[in-house]
């Protein structure tokens, strides 16, 4: 059963701290709302903004709502991420995660190859490839994971259902992850592991309902829904995604995640105005649908 993965949002406060009352609030919410597992310190958790104390602070507060957890210690100095694998043992959660050694350019593929090795030798748990290229500027594809070879799963996060077969064809053990939301309908048909959605915080009943159509091959209701859940992506990208979701959790969910943290800044006033206008007739769709509630 394909599963929805939410890369869950990290609220800060006013004074650029995690907020760990609304965080837990979130993390009950989604589990609640039938989220498979929760994806700590990803991208739409801004995670590369978080120190080594704040990746494993968001570990321990949803720690205390789920051990569904695939927790995320990447970053730019490995021994940070090796600190954060070890200190993971004291967790029984479903694995760890690393997006590749962003920003600098033209690493070696030795280098890379090296860097996921010495993670995956002192990981207490799985080990789960994050691989977002257009964020990292690296494509650890499906030849380079096999060559790395300790990888539980994958989290693609590229819109080529091609480039993310390729991981279950040459690594058929692997559990093999969309990262993009418009390919939950897509995936489900396709016998891969599931989705990490960033639209599964502010909408976890549509991301969960789009699965769940098209595992009982009711494709034509679920592309609907899909492309629903597509125009509210859309609009979250015009005013910048990572700030957009703020909006929309509290917009659907009803809410207040408090802060990104810049450089991700929040929406000013007219920006969430505008936003709210691009998605309110979505939200109608949806509660006539009987997906959300009034
Ligand atoms: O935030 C994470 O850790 C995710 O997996 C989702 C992530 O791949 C990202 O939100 C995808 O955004 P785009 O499709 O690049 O707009």
């Amino acid at each position: 059963m394909p599963e929805i993965v939410t890369p869950i949002i990290t609220p800060f406060t006013k004074d650029n701290r995690i907020d760990k009352d609304k965080l837990t609030l979130h993390a009950e919410n989604l589990i609640r709302k039938g989220i498979d597992k929760l994806f700590v310190n990803g991208t739409t958790g801004l995670g590369p903004s978080l120190s080594p104390e704040e990746k494993l602070e968001n570990l321990k507060v949803v720690y205390d709502v789920t051990n569904k957890i695939i927790f995320q210690v990447g970053g730019l100095n490995l021994d940070d991420a090796i600190r954060l694998a070890k200190l993971s043992k004291d967790f029984d959660i479903v694995g760890i995660a690393s997006y590749a050694p962003y920003y600098y350019p033209r690493m070696p593929e030795r280098h890379l190859i090296k860097y996921f090795k010495m993670l995956c030798e002192v990981s207490p748990h799985p080990v789960y490839l994050y691989n977002y290229p257009t964020a990292t500027g690296k494509d650890i594809d499906a030849k380079i994971a096999k060559e790395i070879g300790c990888f539980a799963g994958v989290k693609d996060t590229i819109e080529n259902i091609i480039h993310t077969l390729d991981y279950k064809r040459l690594n058929p053990n692997m559990l093999v992850y969309s990262g993009s939301d418009m390919l939950i309908a897509t995936v489900a048909s396709t016998g891969l592991d599931g989705n990490v959605a960033a639209g599964s915080n502010y909408l976890p009943e549509v991301t969960v309902s789009i699965k769940k159509l098209a595992m009982e091959r009711k494709i034509d209701e679920a592309l609907k829904l899909q492309f629903l859940h597509d125009e509210i992506i859309e609009a979250s990208r015009i005013f910048g995604s990572l700030s957009s979701n703020y909006v929309l959790t509290k917009y659907f969910q009803g809410y207040d995640l408090g802060n990104p943290r810049p450089p991700i800044f929040p929406l000013d006033e007219e920006e969430e105005r505008q936003l709210i206008k691009k998605v309110e007739g979505i939200r109608a769709k949806l509660v006539e649908l009987k997906i959300l509630k009034e």
